[in-house]
């Protein structure tokens, strides 16, 4: 049997992802280890291999087969735009991609001017405002801290992930549109799905099963 090859990615989602994979008996010891450096981890016994790695470079991996399987957010998979298949929403890392500015931005949307859009998704941002919206707009790449843009006069307003909404709140900022729900999914190399079909499809229908169960227990 060779081995299964999973990419995660670092950070926010891969506890979730660990902790999933736990209940359904899938351990990796190793990599509870914060202080390792160790980049690979193995389980001999299940025949399967982890790795972490940031989140744009995880539908990379998965695109090429370096990974058989990725655990990686939706926003992340629509703005990379790899050959990958999305084949489960697993319902953790919930939070919204919206556009977010100072109140006083709203009638610019709305006039539809042309404004500048500080993002670290301009692919989003670009589908967003030219496809959906019919809006010109000039994008500007980021690459972290996006609410400060319309702090500091870099742009009216940006395209960013909100969450629980507090860092918008504590800098004076307000959510203006929302442009989609996002979650982390779980994604597979097309010729993986194919070679490893009866493997992959058994993970797939326990980690279903497995979100059935919460939510049936979360309407009780
Ligand atoms: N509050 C949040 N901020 C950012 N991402 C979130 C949040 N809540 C859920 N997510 C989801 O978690 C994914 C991964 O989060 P991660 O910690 O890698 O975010 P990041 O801040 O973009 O990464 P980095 O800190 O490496 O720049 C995101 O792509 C998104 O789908
Ligand atoms: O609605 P909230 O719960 O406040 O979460 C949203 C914030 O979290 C993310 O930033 P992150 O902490 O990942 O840092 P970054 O801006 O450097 O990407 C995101 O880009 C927002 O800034």
């Amino acid at each position: 049997m060779r081995y299964l090859t999973f990419a995660l990615t670092k950070g926010r989602l891969a506890s979730k992802t660990l902790e999933m994979l736990e209940k359904l008996g899938i351990t990796c010891e190793e990599m509870k280890d914060k202080n390792s450096r160790k980049l690979i981890f193995v389980n001999e016994e299940l025949k399967l291999k982890f790795f972490l790695a940031k989140g744009p470079d995880v539908p990379t991996y998965v695109e090429y087969g370096a990974a058989d399987i990725g655990v990686v957010g939706r926003d992340t998979i629509v703005e990379e735009g790899r050959k990958v298949h999305e084949v489960l929403d697993l319902g953790f890392g919930k939070c919204r991609m919206c556009v977010c500015g100072h109140e006083t931005a709203r009638e610019l949307l709305n006039r539809h001017e042309l404004i500048r859009v500080a993002t670290k998704y301009p692919k989003i941002a670009k589908e967003y405002f030219y496809n959906k919206k019919h809006q010109t707009v000039e994008i500007i790449k980021m690459h972290g801290s996006i609410e400060l843009a319309p702090i500091v006069g870099l742009s009216e307003v940006i395209v960013d992930i909100v969450e629980t909404g507090s860092t918008l709140r504590e800098n004076g900022l307000v959510v203006l549109e929302e442009v989609c729900p996002l979650s982390a999914r779980m994604i597979v190399n097309p010729v993986s799905m194919r070679m490893e079909n009866e493997r992959i499809k058994e993970l797939i229908q326990n980690l279903r099963k497995l979100l059935q169960e919460g939510n049936e227990k979360d309407a009780h």
